[in-house]
């Protein structure tokens, strides 16, 4: 059995190696090569009868052409539009991804934005959060801002068609609603069809309506947000501070936005180490289950073991706060665990050719999450609303014993 996957997952020869260990005791051979860049050759596919990718992969009908002897595949990724999915049930190939593994790096990504912001201008957003779409990135980013202090909506028509009356109080399909928010974020998957598309959802007159100084920020997929749009709200002078990860053209930037462009990132929203390594973890879980061999999965090592060639990654970061902490400590918190501010100056600093983007993303440095903040506090940590928040903000928290 042959292993095809990306070089640049984390860990993934490390994984593969345990897997070939556990196998080869039961005569089976697992074996493991790596492909450079966005696709893999026609050699290299081939031969595969596994292939491990990221989001920068196509894979279609003639990818799947290519590799005759392709049963499973799995992408280290939430997004799934990079994969033909009903061309891989043709070809009878099994297709998995990894719902949901770095969402929490896109809730900490947009908790950085929104504190830089609100650090820089001296106020937090006066207005509503809207989210758009309500699911694993969105809840994680609506949680945190919650946490900044914020008022948080979430737009998510389709979760209402299929909810129960339960738990869902704070979405919404109200679109008027969104265009009036102070701060909107994207969180939902690029389609074209159905009855809730997102190509372009923010189109030149959605965008011409939103509110003086609306900060909208797309850390979904570049094309949910109509380049063309922004490009004529720069032309107009239109008050935005916008936040762009994804581009509708990766690797291709749009470099006559980025003077205009609050923050600039190199689709790296998803990128801490928890949730790189995650995905590729998650991956082997898969592929255990898909081989019927479940014991393999003892042969994983935890998620917290594995990173632990990464330090910076896991280290704790602890404050001290005797009083009620001001909006402005929680934002500063949130940037000392994560600033928003390095990754725009990397992009910016960058040359704008897809090669550089692309590089960027594969030499992207290791990144903590807000999870390991502790606040150390006194009284005030005793109230449930403060712990509430905190807990918003993924922060753990102690209460100092009085002297
Ligand atoms: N920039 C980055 O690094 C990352 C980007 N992503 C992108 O974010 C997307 C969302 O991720 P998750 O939140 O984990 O997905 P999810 O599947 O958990 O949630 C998506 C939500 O969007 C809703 N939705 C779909 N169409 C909608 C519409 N027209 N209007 C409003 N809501 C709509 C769905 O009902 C669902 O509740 C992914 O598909 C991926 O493309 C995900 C991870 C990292
Ligand atoms: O999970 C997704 O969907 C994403 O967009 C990823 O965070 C992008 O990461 P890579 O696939 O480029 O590692």
């Amino acid at each position: 059995m042959h292993l095809l996957a990306d070089a640049s997952m984390p860990l993934v020869a490390q994984l593969a190696k345990a897997f070939s260990d556990a196998l080869h005791e039961q005569g089976i051979s697992f074996t493991l090569s790596t492909f450079e860049g966005r696709q893999p050759t026609p050699e290299q596919l081939a031969s595969a009868d596994l292939l491990m990718i990221r989001s920068i992969t196509k894979v279609d009908a003639e990818l799947l052409q290519r590799a005759p002897r392709i049963k499973w595949i799995g992408t280290a990724t939430i997004g799934t539009e990079h994969v033909d999915a009903v061309a891989c049930r043709d070809a009878d190939v099994t297709f998995v991804s990894t719902p949901g593994v770095n969402a929490n790096a896109v809730g900490d990504y947009v908790a950085s934005a929104v504190s830089n912001i609100a650090l820089e201008q001296g106020a937090l957003p006066n207005g509503e959060v809207a989210i758009i779409g309500a699911g694993h990135t969105g809840r994680a980013a609506g949680q945190r801002l919650r946490g900044l202090g914020l008022k948080v909506h979430f737009y998510d028509p389709p979760l209402l068609q299929h909810a129960t009356s339960q738990g869902y109080d704070d979405i919404h399909n109200d679109w008027q609603r969104v265009l009036k928010s102070q701060v909107i974020s994207c969180h939902v998957p690029l389609t074209k069809d159905g009855d809730y598309p997102t190509y372009h959802l923010f189109s030149d007159r959605s965008i011409a309506a939103l509110v003086d100084d609306c900060i909208l920020i797309n850390a979904s997929r570049g094309a949910v947000v109509a380049e063309q749009a922004l490009r004529s709200a720069k032309h107009r002078k239109q008050r935005l501070q916008v936040v762009l990860d994804v581009w509708e053209n990766e690797p291709q930037i749009a470099v006559e936005l980025l003077p205009w462009l609050r923050y600039a990132t190199a689709h790296i929203a998803g990128h801490s180490v928890a949730g790189k390594v995650g995905g590729t973890l998650r991956l082997f879980h898969e592929l255990a289950g898909f081989l019927k061999q479940p014991q393999l999965t003892s042969v994983l090592p935890s998620l917290k073991h594995l990173m632990q060639p990464w330090p910076e990654a896991i280290r704790d970061y602890c404050w001290q706060a005797n009083e009620q902490p001001t909006w402005q400590m929680l934002a500063s918190w949130v940037r000392d665990i994560y600033d928003i501010r390095i990754d725009d100056k990397l992009l910016r600093q960058a040359t704008p050719e897809p090669a550089a983007f692309d590089a960027l993303r594969r030499t992207y440095s290791a990144r903590a999450e807000l999870s390991q903040g502790m606040v150390v506090g006194g009284r005030w940590l005793a109230q449930s609303e403060w712990q509430n928040r905190l807990q918003q903000l993924t922060f753990s928290h102690i209460q100092k014993q009085e002297q």
